[in-house]
């Protein structure tokens, strides 16, 4: 026992050599750093690490192998970016402010007043009377964005799917009319140049979230694009499929929180919350709720929709129809108008 207490005693030794060399290297990496902000300098420098890496190890002498020196010293280098506040993967643009600048919803459509924004209509384009109706409504509201599929992905084949260019030709007619901001989904790149032409913001489902060609298509259109959530995707994807949008240059990205598929079936999805004070913490996006499809009911809604604003969403998007009960689709959870004033009233309160 005398033995490994006397060998432990040089391995504390070693340790404090270490101790003082990881703490001397950690200064000169925040001189490093200071620089580069100077001269706004990526931080991340992977072919420097590959640099040091290859010299470390042909230095490496044993008994410790090449490759685990090698991961020894890429700690090194993922804890020193983290000491500077800087993650060790590569940066989304969606996450980095030095790289690319995107639209806050304000400058997307230049509008007077700061948010949040309500983004309300029928969950289906039905009529061009139906449509009226819920212009006129949103107009006398003072509200600026008016919603209305025109393309409905079912889980039905045998469900109403939607008017298609007919269903866009009328939003966009009633959208002009009342200068309300116009909002609906394409759910197939064949689509989103007919859309793009008549609409002011391309949606893209849940469902679609993860469908790269839609979504490179979508943003290659130069639209604003609004992009729902998977209800199975988790916040990394659901950034790095607004990555997809944004690598087509396109910098007026608006995500929406819609809820996610979980056990619990009290509500339609389950409203992760959660999901909006995270991605404004690592995205520059603006992000709104979808208060109607997270929750499939509408004896809730007030305090969810509160709750949503508490934390910081830029804004709800919210279905609202003339005749909820004479619905084609989602009527269980469409605001009639009485209902919807009412919620605007407690948002005010
Ligand atoms: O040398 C640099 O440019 C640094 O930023 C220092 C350092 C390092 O830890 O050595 C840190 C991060 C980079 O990814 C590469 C190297």
């Amino acid at each position: 026992m005398e033995k490994i207490q006397a060998l432990r005693q040089q391995v504390d030794e070693v340790n404090e050599h270490i101790l003082q060399s990881l703490n001397a290297r950690a200064a000169l990496i925040k001189q490093i750093r200071e620089l580069k902000d100077k001269v706004s300098s990526d931080y991340f420098d992977p072919e420097r690490e590959e640099e040091m890496l290859r010299n470390i190890i042909e230095k490496n002498e044993g008994p410790l192998s090449g490759k685990m020196i090698g991961d020894i010293f890429n700690h090194i280098f993922k804890v020193n970016l983290e000491f500077m506040g800087i993650s060790h993967e590569k940066l989304p643009l969606v996450s980095d402010i030095n790289k690319v600048k995107f639209c806050t919803i304000k400058e997307m459509f230049n509008l007077e007043k700061e948010g949040p924004y309500i983004i309300a209509g029928p969950c289906a384009i039905e009529s061009l009377e139906y449509a009226e109706k819920i212009a006129q409504l949103l107009k006398g509201n003072n509200i600026k964005f008016i919603r209305g599929g025109a393309y409905k992905p079912r889980t039905s084949p045998y469900d109403f799917q939607g008017l298609g260019k007919e269903g866009v030709k009328i939003l966009s007619h009633v959208g002009k009319k009342h200068n309300l901001i116009t909002v609906s989904e394409v759910v197939d790149g064949s689509e989103v140049e007919s859309v793009a032409k008549h609409i002011d913001m391309i949606q893209i489902g849940a469902r679609n979230m993860q469908n790269f060609e839609l979504l490179k298509r979508a943003g290659a259109s130069g639209k604003p694009i609004l992009l729902k959530r998977g209800m199975s995707a988790t916040i990394k994807e659901f950034i790095f499929a607004a990555e997809y949008i944004a690598l087509q240059g396109n910098k007026k990205i608006i995500l929406c929180e819609r809820g996610i598929r979980t056990f619990e079936n009290k509500t339609r999805n389950t409203l992760d919350i959660s999901s909006i004070p995270i991605i404004k913490k690592e995205t520059q996006l603006p992000i709104i709720v979808d208060i109607s499809h997270s929750l499939g009911r509408k004896d809730i809604i007030q305090p969810i929709a509160k709750a949503a604003l508490a934390v910081g969403a830029d804004g709800l998007m919210v279905e609202v129809h003339p005749k909820p009960e004479l619905a084609l689709s989602d009527s269980r959870q469409q605001l009639d108008p009485e209902e919807f004033q009412e919620l605007l009233g407690a948002l005010e309160a």
